[in-house]
């Protein structure tokens, strides 16, 4: 069984310290052990960002721009390795492990180069005695806490910018998947990035953030998980006013209006709903379909469900990998049951499966639903699909707005002035307007209400890791 360990000041650490198992949740087997790191490491991995500060902070951003590169082909050279190891501890599909590989890669790719056009700016003077220029400067030292769902690209949609605009860090990945993080740590050291620029710890997530909060010397935290942990985090950072970046939780509204084509729409809510098994925060929680093409939409949409393949993600040609753990299935179980006593009908699945230990979920959809269960309120971050009939667009607009998120939302129309209505009503960050799938590295991905503070990815991406500072100069 391998012990795994953390990195910090570039030294591999916490052999000694007691540890916790990574259990790949498809057989219930462990598949190595973590050091749970505390408020010493915590604190030793802070002060080692804090001085590697200085000198990283100070290289120019083609320097940094060349490190990132060389991180870059090592993770496309490495991507196997890494989309196995993915697959073995948190259980998605290897061929969706690899993609994620991939689409983590182009954040440092496209975060190297955005490094390079971080511009300051000239701004016409009031006064011929004064000259107003803004110039940009690295927030400092960063915190990055991560999730378990994507580990890989939740890491890099934060410490691409980050390194790019000189920033140093500590990344606290998800006990449910560190590893995945500790093998990108060994490509890191390996494309040259000096020691003490990125650090990481694993261990107690409640520890390492109050320390975190704790040390002045943290200027920025960028989170991405749950919006109970990032409402938390908002009431932490007040007493040292620290930056914050957000990515919390989502319930994204899936709205197929009665001009959409319907194949098109059938293949954007299953890019949509079965990616990680629903495990994404921008999966379709609520599909509202028009009365019009109700009837045949949902024949066509269960047919298409009953084809994927459930089972353990290391076989090629599985859809389904296993719930991340029996919380996780529990979750989805009950969101369902709620849903059948209120008067749901399940169209198709609606069931735990039962294979080697894993924890898995029956591809399921469910008709008749009502805005009172459960399943419509809360994410049930499981492959579940609850599809709701609506007559109007009105009431469409209505319906996804009632929610507390607003992360992503979706709409299937071929209408081009239809669809700017409806979307220009949506209290949503991100919008697939006939597509299911709208993530890259190049656009701000981010949400509304209680889904998040600010946007990562695109040029807002950076942005979130400078500070612009005002010089006024007097030229008398
Ligand atoms: N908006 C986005 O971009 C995005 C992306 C992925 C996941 N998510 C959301 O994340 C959630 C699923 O991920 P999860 O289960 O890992 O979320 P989570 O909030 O349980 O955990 C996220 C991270 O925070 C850590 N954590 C837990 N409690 C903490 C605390 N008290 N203080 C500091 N850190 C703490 C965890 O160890 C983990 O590293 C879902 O709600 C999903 O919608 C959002
Ligand atoms: O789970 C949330 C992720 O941000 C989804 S994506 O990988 O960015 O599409």
């Amino acid at each position: 069984m391998k012990q795994y360990l953390m990195n910090i000041n570039g030294k591999w650490v916490g052999e000694e310290l007691e540890s916790l198992d990574v259990i790949n949740p498809a057989s219930n087997k462990k598949i190595g052990t973590v050091p749970i790191g505390g408020k010493e490491e915590t604190t030793k991995a802070i002060d080692a960002a804090y001085v590697a500060f200085e000198s990283w902070s100070k290289r120019t951003a083609y320097e940094r721009t060349a490190c990132l590169k060389r991180l870059h082909g090592l993770m496309l050279e490495h991507q196997e390795e890494l989309a196995q190891i993915m697959t073995l501890e948190m259980g998605k599909p290897i061929k969706e492990s690899r993609g994620e590989v991939n689409y983590a890669a182009t954040f440092i790719e496209w975060f190297a180069e955005e490094g390079k056009r971080v511009y300051g700016e000239t701004i016409p003077s009031h006064a011929d005695n004064k000259r107003l220029q803004v110039w940009k400067k690295p927030v400092g030292v960063v915190a990055a806490i991560t999730p378990w769902n994507f580990p890989a690209a939740m890491l890099t949609r934060k410490m691409g910018p980050a390194l790019a605009a000189g920033c140093t860090v500590i990344i606290k990945p998800s006990s449910e998947s560190p590893i995945t993080a500790i093998k990108l740590m060994e490509l890191c050291e390996e494309a040259g990035f000096p020691k003490g620029v990125i650090n990481l710890v694993t261990g107690s997530s409640s520890k390492i953030a109050k320390t975190i909060m704790e040390n002045p010397k943290v200027r920025k935290i960028t989170f991405t998980g749950s919006t109970e942990v990032g409402k938390i985090l908002i009431r932490q950072s007040a007493d040292q006013v620290k930056r914050l970046s957000l990515e919390l939780g989502g319930h994204a509204p899936f709205i197929i209006l009665d001009d959409a084509t319907i194949d098109k729409a059938v293949a954007g809510v299953m890019a949509s709903k079965f990616r990680n098994a629903g495990q994404t925060c921008i999966c379709a929680n609520r599909i509202y379909v028009q009365s019009g093409i109700y009837d045949a939409f949902l024949e066509k949409f269960a047919k298409a469900v009953k084809k994927l393949n459930v089972g353990d993600g290391t076989n090629e040609s599985v859809d389904i990998g296993p719930l991340i753990n029996r919380a996780g299935l529990d979750k989805v179980s009950n969101h369902v049951k709620d849903a059948v006593s209120k008067g749901a009908s399940v169209v198709t699945g609606g069931e735990p499966i039962t294979n080697e230990g894993g924890v898995f979920y029956a591809p399921t959809v469910i008709g008749d639903v009502k805005p009172s269960m459960i399943m419509m309120q809360e994410e049930t971050f499981g492959p579940v699909a609850p599809v709701q009939k609506i007559e109007t667009d009105e009431e469409a607009i209505k319906l996804a707005n009632d929610t507390p998120y607003g992360l992503a939302a979706y709409l299937f129309t071929e209408n081009v002035a239809r669809g700017t209505q409806v979307i220009e009503q949506l209290n949503y960050g991100i919008v697939g307007w006939n597509d299911g799938a709208p993530s890259a590295a190049q656009v701000p991905f981010g949400g509304m209400k209680e889904s998040g503070i600010g946007r990562e990815g695109g040029h807002e991406g950076i942005d979130a890791f400078l500070e612009s500072q005002y010089v006024s100069i007097g030229m008398n």
